[in-house]
């Protein structure tokens, strides 16, 4: 860190490297570099900036550029700088934005901005377009409305709230496209360059003329740079163009053909009814949208009183306006002293400065109040087509929309006896639905909230054993239809639950073991069916014990066997002479356990199974086969006889 000769950073990272990392080293710094000088020494770097320049040597160079740069003596100071000198290579021209941007304004309703934004982009879908909106709420409802509206042409959204890598992303993304629409915040006003913009709307009116001018200096960019510009005006911020021409920025007043806008309000509605994630991005832009402007410095230009809210919570698809809590605290919070003076301002304001309430007769400050707050008077664009020029939405490009654009009715609505219905229960509905008159509707109707009921196939109620209440004392709990929560009682009751989930638990362990010892069961009775396939072929024959070593070999004869075993025989042979004579009394306990079973016997003589006939059927054969026919009927039927007898 301490060998590098030139470092690129921003304020608050390159006083991050100041404050933590011991190598990083100023002491031979000689030029410091200060772009976007006047961003950099506003109020919002101002702490940072301040520590930043303790750290450098005084003796050094200093530069400081910017499109807007400051004068401001008080901001120079802080820099300890001497002799300064002040290079403005555009001072003697015309105008203080490129010749080559052409720039124009419109002045319409908040509520016919989104629509007008729309046509604008579908009529501009060979273009690369840059659109400046006041919050990132906006810029990102707008990015995910229009994407789900398909406009025909690539979009995207940079704002200050994404992750560094997907900004980057972003950013190579709109430079590298030649026909994309980039919806942003004020993030991307200054410093980035853009090639090739065609055009730059500012979709909300800037904070001042110097974020104009670096707004509009996203286009038109380099020596042969061309481009232009729009800017979209409620007709109380119009104030803003005569601060523009007055320092030297050539903008005309144009018009739109209402004919040619297209408002996709219903897809919109349709869009946020289907869609909670959608709406609510809507209601956060409408929310920041309304902050953004009540913040705002310049209370000439930006007065949040004067917007219709419910018009443009429509306008972004929202048909139940969100509560405005900042702006009911702020109301709230205002003297009656106060409210009658900021009141007589607002009408003041309204009857010097707008020519559109020319018919409007002052009363009294309270009923003018009202009068501006809801019945605002409507500039509408149509009054003013006649005298200024219509801004052409058919551009040069390639597109098809012209044709599109004359075929197509706009807002065309078919009406039907449910649409009807549903706009005059809307009318009907001015009381604001707030979250108390909800809460009120739902105890009415005795309705539990957060419980969860399944049903079978045909109906019926599936208990859920794990959410039935048992113990009477949650039950009583439950049953209470009183507001609030007792927390002894709750605790109580909770406990007492506790006490039948121990019981339903061990249960539940019990029955786990009982399957357990049963599959264990069941394994070894398997296993012990293995081995018979092996030993004996049934159960009743017993098991198979030939494989023992003879008793009488290991632990010698007994007395009884001695006259036996005289005989000669093997033990083997006695073996098989005990299996044929099995009414043998000396020996039946030996012969009953050491039985090997017949297949054993067959087989240890060597003499394959399949070759023996049981010995019945073998007489019966060698018998009849000595007689005649007719013999051997009469043989059998006599043994039936027999038989039958
Ligand atoms: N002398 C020049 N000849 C040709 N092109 C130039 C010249 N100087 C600058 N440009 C081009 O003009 C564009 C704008 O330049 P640059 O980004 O330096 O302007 P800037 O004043 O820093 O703008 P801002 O601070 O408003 O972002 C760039 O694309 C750059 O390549």
């Amino acid at each position: 860190m301490d060998q590098i000769n030139i470092l690129i950073g921003t304020p608050g990272r390159l006083l991050q490297h100041m404050d933590e990392n011991p190598l990083f080293k100023c002491d031979n710094l000689q030029i410091l570099v200060l772009d976007e000088a006047d961003r950099c020494l506003d109020m919002g770097f101002e702490a940072t900036m301040n520590a930043i320049i303790e750290n450098l040597p005084p003796e050094r160079q200093t530069l400081l550029f910017s499109a807007t740069q400051t004068k401001s003596v008080k901001d120079l100071a802080r820099l300890s700088l001497s002799f300064p000198t002040y290079v403005a290579p555009h001072e003697q021209a015309a105008t203080v934005t490129p010749e080559s941007l052409q720039q124009s304004y419109i002045v319409c309703e908040i509520d016919e901005k989104v629509g007008i934004l729309w046509s604008f982009i579908r009529n501009h879908l060979k273009q690369k377009v840059l659109v400046f909106m006041a919050t990132c709420k906006q810029v990102k409802y707008t990015y995910d409305l229009f994407c789900k509206l398909r406009p025909g042409v690539s979009l995207l959204a940079l704002y200050g709230s994404l992750h560094q890598e997907k900004r980057e992303k972003i950013y190579n993304e709109f430079c590298r496209k030649s026909n994309v629409v980039l919806f942003a915040t004020d993030l991307a006003s200054r410093g980035l360059d853009f090639p090739k913009v065609n055009w730059v709307i500012q979709m909300d009116c800037p904070e001042d003329v110097d974020t104009y001018i670096h707004r509009a200096g996203r286009t038109a960019r380099g020596v042969f740079g061309k481009g232009e510009g729009l800017l979209m005006l409620l007709p109380h911020e119009e104030k803003i163009v005569e601060d523009l021409k007055n320092r030297k920025i050539p903008i005309n007043k144009i018009s739109v053909d209402p004919s040619k806008v297209i408002a996709p309000q219903r897809k919109i509605e349709a869009l946020l009814s289907d869609n909670t994630e959608l709406k609510q991005t809507a209601q956060r832009a409408f929310v920041n949208y309304l902050k953004s402007v009540f913040l705002m410095k310049n209370k000439d230009i930006f007065n949040v009183q004067l917007i219709d809210t419910d018009a443009y919570a429509r306008s972004l698809g929202l048909i139940v306006p969100p509560r405005i809590r900042f702006l009911h605290k702020y109301n709230k919070n205002i003297s009656p002293n106060q409210e009658k003076n900021e009141q007589d301002n607002v009408v003041k304001k309204i009857t010097n400065s707008n020519n559109y309430d020319e018919g409007s007769e002052v009363t009294s400050a309270e009923e003018e109040e009202s009068k501006v707050i809801n019945n605002m008077p409507k500039p509408r664009t149509e009054k003013l087509t006649k005298k200024i020029p219509q801004f052409e939405f058919d551009n040069n490009d390639d597109s098809d929309i012209e044709d599109f654009l004359k075929v197509k009715k706009t807002n065309t609505v078919i009406e039907t006896p449910q649409t009807k219905e549903f706009e005059q229960t809307s009318k009907k509905k001015a009381k604001p639905l707030t979250k108390a008159a909800v809460a009120k509707k739902i105890l009415k109707k005795k309705i539990k909230v957060n419980t969860t009921v399944k049903f079978t196939e045909d109906g019926e109620v599936i208990a859920d054993d794990k959410r039935d209440l048992k113990s009477e004392l949650a039950k009583q709990l439950n049953n209470e239809s009183v507001g609030g929560l007792d927390i002894e009682k709750a605790k109580e009751a909770l406990q007492e639950e506790d006490k039948f989930d121990k019981i339903r638990f061990r249960e539940k362990v019990k029955a786990k073991h009982k399957e357990q010892k049963r599959k264990l069961k069941n394994k070894t009775k398997e296993e012990d069916g293995e081995k018979d396939d092996f030993g004996s072929q049934s159960e009743s024959d017993g098991p198979d014990l030939s494989w023992l070593p003879n008793p009488d070999k290991v632990y010698g004869k007994k007395e009884s066997d001695e006259q036996s075993s005289s005989d000669g025989k093997s033990d083997d042979s006695k073996q098989s002479s005990d299996n044929q004579h099995s009414d043998d009394s000396d020996n039946s306990d030996n012969e009953i356990y050491h039985r090997p079973t017949k297949r054993k016997l067959i087989e240890s003589r060597g003499i394959p199974q399949d070759s023996i006939a049981p010995r019945k059927i073998k007489k019966i054969q060698d018998v009849s086969a000595k007689l005649s026919v007719q013999e051997a009927e009469a043989l059998a039927m006599s043994l039936l006889n027999k038989k039958y007898m």
